[in-house]
């Protein structure tokens, strides 16, 4: 029997998606104002969930303190306030598409979750998108 426990935490942070390969009109055809220069910002909401079994010891799946904690020190701690473009060294060189910011925090977590448990991550960049990703 596998449940599932989520977490749900947010960050704020600003971005420009650009395609440094391309000519700045391309750019503006194709990422529109979110290519504007000086950047914007989104209140981030980020869902990370555990599937795994039920221990019966503790008859939880994953401490939800344990995982919040991880996610403090990995996500929130790393991107929260930043400008992904210029303060992260993980987006120096990727573009900060809510595509790539879902993939880059499930491997960062990843890391840090028992490999007997499944991980997948939801991040809404505004209330209206929103990406997955499991791996
Ligand atoms: N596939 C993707 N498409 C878009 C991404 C993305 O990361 N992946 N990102 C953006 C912009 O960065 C931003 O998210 C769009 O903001 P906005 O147009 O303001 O979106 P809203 O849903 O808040 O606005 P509406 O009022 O619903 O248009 C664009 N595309
Ligand atoms: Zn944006």
């Amino acid at each position: 029997m596998k449940v599932s426990v989520s977490r749900r935490a947010h960050f704020n942070a600003a971005h420009r998606l650009n395609n440094p390969n391309w000519s700045s009109e391309k750019n503006d055809e194709i990422f529109g104002k979110c290519n504007l220069p000086n950047y914007h910002g989104h209140n981030y909401v980020l869902i990370s969930t555990v599937l795994g079994s039920i221990d019966p010891d503790t008859g939880y799946v994953m401490d939800m303190k344990v995982l919040n904690d991880i996610i403090n020190e990995e996500v929130v701690d790393r991107f929260d306030h930043k400008n992904l473009n210029l303060d992260t060294a993980e987006f120096k060189n990727l573009n900060p598409t809510a595509e790539n910011i879902a993939v880059v925090i499930w491997d960062l977590l990843r890391k840090r979750i028992n490999t007997d448990f499944k991980l997948k991550v939801t991040l809404y960049e505004t209330e209206r998108n929103f990406v997955e990703y499991e791996g």
